[in-house]
């Protein structure tokens, strides 16, 4: 159970029992729905004699249970809530802070309050106690920041509906007629008479109107470093005019780095920066574009140039094919000419003795000289070929000499466009770095599970906005992004790529999902055979960056563990029941003894994952045989070394599957499970803690309060990048936990980690 189940406990008690005493167990349960509490009597009763009478508390608690609830059902109208309650054992956890920093794990029944100590099991809470700490209240400290975000009802009731007409003097029009609508598009409009027809106010007019004017007055106030009114008039317009909800929503964009502004600077960063960025965005997309003309052009003349040089081949075989030709007929041409001559010679004597010669050699004669005059002009045809041929191989060439200069100065186009886009792109990422520290280094994700059951409850405001309607209350919710139930895990990944990526940069990186049993906290993070989750997808993309670094060297190296009732297991090492222990110096976490392994292909780590899993306790609980009731932690190690300057450098990606935080009560937890519960409740309590801590800027921020954020430190502090997955169930009769884990995920959406900074060592494992 986390710190925001703790809060909708204590909620629900004074809603539904009426019992306003902290933590009283309210008996609505029936004796069905705990079968088996002699297990705990008997723990009890076996740590201490005392303990016999608090048992027998608890056998009365069951028995009258059915009895209490019949009234209480009586009392109450019907609905959802009631519903839910009914079905539960309210065993309602609250963490107690005592002055030594120690965390503890209460629970009440009958009014009797018991802890859980880590060596004695389940005790009576101290007397002294009540002077010695204090009682955490999760609600207060977590949940207001939500609660003010859904408070919808805060409007000042002068401005209520009808202040929505209004008039105004427009030159050339006369005083019109105004209407602030509130469809699709929730942007003031104006009664044009002319056209018959509700047209948009532009903004400099619009400021004219009280309405306006009292909102963009009261964000203003608000958020003395927003100054630009277009600014917030825009974001007004997209809020409703809800100033409550745009003062939330530039919180939730630009945090603490707002809150540092408020005291008089002019300009504000971030909205410069998102300005900067969007605009090199932009100018990326456009050399992008021009790349890949350029490139689409440059394989054309490439294709071009393979052609003509296939041709010049093929007319220089011609040429040389004419040119053997030529001599061949040039050599009987003269072969020819000489017996011409020779023949003319003699022509006198021929002539003379021609009657003397046979009738026969006449004719060859004659034939001779005719064949002769061919071969002549044959001759002279193929020398006008060849010609020709050769003025076309010429002409060719010359062609093909300015495709090879046209290459060679596209060439160096494309190269100068591919520096400016590396440029551009480095300057993005140097810009997105600067607007992640101005924003925090924590993103907050809400992801639905896929399941046909969804409810009416949930809905699905905007990519970055969610709502609740629970009891008629409507409680609505902002993250980074909420990702609907038919979004894929290509889709979820997408949205951690940057963080990821930045773990490659030398940071170190944490990825948590958080949400009761069934929300699909594994299906994120573990996936399927077929759909990956984060995990394989991580390790895919860290490989693929690696690779691309050529100058820099990488060994990456993984570890399995996982909390279980506050202790620590090495998943990968062959000793099954040896437990870790933290050591910690300043803010370097070790794990002496942990089993790293190197990795090198994406199957490596699929193969060393399933080994982990086998290894890990899963305990069966009545809502999801599957549940797991620890939390599973994955480390990657990514040690680099440069090759040529030799700087090395060294970061980690911690992956965390969380424990359920449902209520203890809907598992029907007994013995066991009950001390599991209490451990659950435990560390998650402290992760609500540390986040506040972190939240409020305090000192001290109690890392130690749980193995979990212990080990989490570095993950946690300063010096890093975090991301949580706030997973939900639509399933109506979850509504409870989802509220609950929707709470939690909002206190921490606000939380600045501080200035990160690369990594030189943090978290240092099997040494
Ligand atoms: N987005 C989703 N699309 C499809 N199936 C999902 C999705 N999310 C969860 N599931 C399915 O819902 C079931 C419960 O999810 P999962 O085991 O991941 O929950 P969990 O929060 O990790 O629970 P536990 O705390 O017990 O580990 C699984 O069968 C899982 O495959």
């Amino acid at each position: 159970m986390g710190t925001g189940a703790s809060k909708t406990h204590s909620t629900k008690m004074e809603n539904v029992g009426g019992n306003k005493g902290r933590g009283t167990v309210i008996p609505n349960c029936s004796a069905s729905t705990l079968p088996d509490n002699t297990a705990i009597r008997q723990q009890m009763v076996q740590a201490n004699p005392e303990h016999e009478e608090i048992s027998e508390d608890i056998e009365q608690m069951v028995q009258i249970a059915p009895r209490h609830q019949k009234s209480e059902q009586r009392n109450l109208q019907a609905g959802m809530q009631i519903t839910l309650e009914t079905e539960d054992v309210s065993v309602t956890f609250e963490s107690f802070q005592h002055q030594s920093g120690a965390l503890y794990t209460c629970f009440t029944q009958n009014g009797k309050r018991m802890y859980f100590d880590d060596e004695k099991g389940i005790v009576p809470f101290p007397q002294e106690f009540y002077s010695q700490g204090k009682f955490l209240d999760t609600h207060d400290e977590l949940g207001m920041i939500s609660d003010d975000i859904g408070q919808d009802t805060n409007y000042d009731p002068s401005y209520l509906e009808n202040d929505r007409t209004n008039s105004i003097s427009i030159p050339g029009k006369g005083t019109v007629m105004t209407y602030i609508f509130e469809e699709r598009i929730n942007v003031c409009k104006y009664y044009d008479n002319d056209s018959d027809a509700w047209l948009i106010l532009p903004l400099l007019w619009e400021m004219n109107l009280d309405f306006i004017l009292h909102r963009v007055q009261q964000v203003k106030e608000a958020l003395p470093a927003i100054t630009d009114f277009k600014e917030i008039l825009a974001a007004l317009r997209l809020c409703n005019y809800d100033p409550d909800e745009v003062i939330s929503v530039f919180f939730a964009m630009f945090g603490d780095s707002l809150q540092s502004n408020i005291n008089g600077q002019q300009n504000f960063e971030p909205i410069a920066l998102q300005r900067e960025i969007s605009k090199k965005d932009k100018e990326i997309e456009v050399l992008k574009k021009k790349l890949q003309e350029g490139e689409s052009e440059l394989e054309t003349l490439r294709l071009k140039c393979k052609y003509f040089e296939e041709e010049k081949r093929h007319l220089v075989q011609q040429a040389e094919s004419l040119y053997e030709k030529v001599a061949e007929l040039q050599s009987d041409q003269e072969k020819y000419l000489h017996e011409i001559s020779e023949i003319k010679c003699k022509n006198i004597q021929i002539t003379d003795k021609l009657d003397s010669y046979t009738p026969l050699n006449k004719d060859l004669l004659m034939k001779m000289l005719r064949e002769t005059h061919e071969l002549s002009i044959s001759n002279d045809k193929l020398r006008v070929l060849a010609t020709s041929g050769l003025s076309e191989i010429g002409l060719s060439m010359e062609h093909l000499r300015s495709m090879v200069m046209n290459v060679h100065k596209t060439t160096k186009e494309i190269q100068e466009i591919r520096s400016l886009y590396q440029r551009e792109a480095m300057e993005r990422k140097l810009l997105y770095n600067q607007l992640q520290e101005l924003r925090g280094n924590i993103r907050v994700f809400c992801r639905c599970r896929l399941d046909d059951r969804k409810g009416e409850h949930l809905e699905f405001l905007s990519e970055e906005e969610l709502a609740v309607n629970c009891n008629g209350i409507k409680k609505r919710f902002r993250y980074d992004q909420v990702f609907l139930p038919q979004c894929t895990q290509e889709d979820v990944f997408e949205g951690t790529l940057p963080i990821i990526k930045s773990c490659v940069d030398g940071y170190n990186v944490c990825i948590l999902a958080y949400g009761q049993t069934g929300s699909g906290k594994t299906y994120t993070m573990m996936g399927t055979e077929q759909k990956p989750g984060v995990n394989i997808r991580s390790i895919r993309e860290l490989l693929r960056t690696c690779r691309e670094k050529e100058r820099i060297k990488y060994v990456i190296r993984i570890s399995m563990l996982e909390i279980y009732n506050e202790g620590l297991w090495d998943l990968l090492s062959e000793h099954r029941n040896k437990q870790l222990e933290i050591r910690s110096q300043g803010k370097v976490v070790t794990l002496p003894g942990l089993t790293e392994m190197e990795v090198l292909t994406e199957n490596d780590i699929k193969r060393i994952i399933s080994f982990g899993e086998k290894n890990r306790t899963v305990a069966s609980t009545k809502m999801n045989t599957e549940s797991s009731r620890s939390h599973l932690i994955v480390i990657f190690t990514l040690n680099g070394i440069d090759t040529i300057s030799g700087v090395a450098s060294s970061s980690t990606l911690t992956l965390c599957d969380l424990a359920g935080s449902e209520r203890i009560a809907k598992t029907e937890a007994t013995g066991q499970r009950l001390v599991e519960a209490a451990a659950i409740n435990k560390s998650l309590t402290a992760l609500g803690q540390v986040f506040t801590a972190l939240k409020t800027n305090a000192l001290h921020v109690p890392y130690r309060n749980s193995k979990l954020t212990h080990l989490l430190q570095p993950s946690l502090s300063g010096q890093a990048k975090a991301c949580v997955f706030v997973n939900i169930s639509p399933d109506v009769k979850d509504i409870g936990e989802t509220v609950s884990s929707l709470q939690f995920g909002s206190s921490i959406q606000q939380i600045a980690l501080g200035k990160p900074t690369p990594q030189s060592s943090t978290i240092k494992l099997g040494h």
